[in-house]
């Protein structure tokens, strides 16, 4: 290899971060005490310390050999040498051209010798450990002029937990510079972590994915690491990027909540004869091929019922009974339409800073599921998520409800008292859903709770300190209900830090990912249904008054409709919904308004609206059902929903 082009630049990064590291490893070096012109320190290993050396980092050293051959052979003839260095960047292996042996002799590139910064000052080994990131240090970058000579590129080689195991570099003379060895580098420690990776577990079971079937297998694929009962192990670093996680938050993660499949129909996949590969879709709508592997001590049916201990816990809090964890990040639901992303992009910037969120957005737009997913990208994710909503508990119940009850505080109270949801958020999230509903009398208690941070019971003289974020929803005007005396004006400024509104299904641009993503969802890992250009389009047309939530009822029916076919097509549709496309094809709600009698007196708009979207909610966000329920014609639900 030959030097070609200009002067090289010193690291992978970009020339301006480059010179900068360079600049702060040569600080370093100063500090270390080295003299840019002193005689480096060689001082190799005796043969008990070098196999002791051998024997600590035999797993690294078994893996990283066929990587290293391999990586020579790219390499041969070209006055370099292959390195594999410990985590302290003391040389474990090394492999060379005879003629370039005999120079990196004089510098003691062998075996025993360490190459971190301490000893040698800036160099591609020492620097890549000191900045865990890969780095090229060419000629005279090198801090000990000895040095100059060489022009070497080093990779960190990092574990499952990453933890950086040891360094992988390739040294040569200062000619023989290659833009192209920083990549080789690169991509042979990845290979040997993606090998390490897969190796790290006895009783696992390992994804193999990609978005396109023809990269399994290869350095590109993702792979992710399971226990038997499904909780997230590990992942390699294509995986973090298609999942968009960093390997922190997926701790916190099962397979199932990644892939929307239980892991037992994994099993039951590779139990057949001749498994081919699975078609699953990540929660960001992306669609990916998959290859299981099981490496099981035990039977898979002694793992099967495991539950993640997170998981479990914010189940629990939630709701009684467990609901399945989706869509668990904010970046899950960015699916591409733009204001959903700079709703999140807001979001993002405050997450973690103590300021109440306000979510605000006609029904069934996903309020509840933003909540959710803001806990879950928050410093709060390992505390409780506890979900209250407003306007389905009694106004008699909802003050202990929220704030808790001593033993014998009322009538019917519980023996040993009752603690609040406010408390068993402590730590974590409250998430007040349909707060324009809390009655009036507990908005000032509740102001109270939130200014102080202290919660007292009912008949409790007890006081007790909580630390909770704070998110609420409303898909009503609140300075609306502030101007009719129905929500107080201090509260209101409490809780709207920041105010976001989620869009209408039908104002978003992203409706065929969206369809997409709730298919694959419904299909559970089977092949799913796809949906006709037509009635894609009617789709697009249509006013989805119950969002997601009708979308999602109308597409699981539709599918089952469409069986074998895997095509849906209008005949599958409902055909009420049919009726409703007919209805806002010839008239759309907003003229159809004006020519509605309307039934409801505007003081009763509340109430009206109450109870259209409780009757919406038990039809499935059906308009048909929902106006026949309650007795009113489709046009007049379609205009209180909209006015709100
Ligand atoms: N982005 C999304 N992708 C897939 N499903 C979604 C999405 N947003 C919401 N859903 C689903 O739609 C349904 C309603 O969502 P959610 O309860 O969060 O809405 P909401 O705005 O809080 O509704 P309401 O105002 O009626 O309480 C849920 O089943 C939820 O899982």
């Amino acid at each position: 290899m030959s030097l070609k082009g200009p002067d090289p630049a010193f690291s992978a990064e970009s020339p301006a971060s480059a010179l900068s590291m360079i600049e702060q490893s040569h600080r370093r070096s100063t500090a270390y005490g080295l003299k840019r012109n002193g005689k480096p320190e060689i001082a190799p290993l005796d043969r008990a310390e070098l196999s002791l050396l051998l024997e600590q980092n035999q797993v690294l050293h078994t893996y990283a050999l066929p990587v290293m051959e391999t990586l020579y052979d790219q390499i041969v003839n070209t006055h370099n040498m292959v390195i594999l260095t410990d985590a302290n960047g003391v040389i474990v292996h090394a492999l060379g051209d005879d003629d370039f042996l005999a120079k990196a002799d004089r510098v003691a590139l062998n075996p025993g010798v360490t190459w971190s910064e301490q000893s040698k000052g800036t160099n591609a080994i020492g620097t890549a450990l000191a900045e865990g990131a890969p780095t090229t240090i060419h000629a005279d970058a090198h801090y000990l002029s000895a040095n100059h000579f060489l022009t070497c590129s080093a990779a960190p080689i990092f574990d499952h937990q990453s933890k950086i195991l040891g360094v992988l570099d390739v040294s040569g003379d200062r000619g023989s510079y290659h833009k192209h060895t920083m990549a080789l580098v690169r991509m042979s420690a990845q290979m040997i972590e993606n090998q390490l990776l897969t190796a790290a577990f006895d009783d696992a079971v390992t994804l193999h994915f990609h978005s396109r079937a023809e990269f399994i297998g290869t350095l590109v694929e993702g792979i992710a690491c399971f226990t038997p009962g499904g909780r997230f192990l590990s992942a390699n670093r294509s995986a973090l990027f298609q999942l968009g996680l960093p390997l922190a938050a997926l701790h916190s993660h099962t397979f199932n909540s990644l892939f929307g499949w239980p892991l037992s129909a994994l099993f039951d996949h590779c139990r057949t004869a001749a498994p081919g590969l699975l078609n699953l879709c990540l929660h960001s709508g992306v669609r990916v091929f998959a290859r299981a592997e099981l490496r099981l001590s035990k039977s898979v049916f002694q793992h099967v019922n495991e539950v993640p201990h997170v998981a479990s816990d914010a189940v629990t809090a939630t709701s009684p009974l467990p609901a399945p964890r989706r869509l668990s990040s904010l970046r899950y639901l960015n699916t591409g339409d733009p204001r959903m992303a700079a709703l999140i992009d807001k979001l993002n910037r405050v997450i973690g800073r103590d300021i109440a969120i306000l979510i605000t957005g006609e029904t069934g737009t996903g309020k509840e599921l933003l909540a959710q997913a803001i806990h879950n990208d928050s410093p709060r994710k390992n505390g409780a998520f506890v979900a209250v909503n407003c306007a389905s508990i009694p106004e008699t119940l909802i003050e202990s409800e929220l704030f808790g009850y001593e033993e014998g505080a009322f009538t019917g109270a519980r023996k040993k008292g009752g603690v609040g949801k406010i408390v068993q958020a402590n730590g974590g999230t409250l998430f007040l859903d349909e707060i324009g509903d809390m009655p009036l009398s507990l908005q000032a208690r509740l102001l109270r709770v939130l200014q102080e941070r202290m919660v007292t019971p009912l008949g409790s003289t007890k006081s007790i300190a909580v630390n909770v974020a704070l998110i609420c929803a409303t898909n009503r005007d609140l300075r609306d209900l502030i101007a009719r005396n129905l929500f107080r004006e201090d509260l209101y400024y409490r809780l709207n830090g920041l105010v976001v509104k989620l869009p209408a299904l039908r104002e978003r641009s992203d409706l065929d990912i969206i369809v997409e993503k709730l298919l694959a969802e419904e299909a559970n890992g089977a092949r799913c249904c796809t949906v006709a250009p037509d009635v894609m389009a009617f789709f697009r047309r249509h006013y989805w008054p119950g969002n997601f939530r009708q979308l999602n009822n109308l597409l699981r029916t539709a599918a089952v409709m469409a069986g074998a076919d895997r095509q849906i097509r209008l005949e599958h549709l409902p055909d009420d919904f049919l009726d409703d496309l007919h209805a806002v094809g010839q008239a759309p709600p907003a003229a159809v308004e004006e020519a509605t009698e309307d039934l409801m007196s505007p003081r009763l708009d509340d109430l009206a609206l109450t109870a259209i979207r409780k009757t919406l909610d038990a039809h499935g966000g059906n308009i048909s059902a929902t106006a026949k329920a309650l007795g009113v014609s489709r046009n007049t639900v379609y205009r209180k929903l909209k006015l709100r």
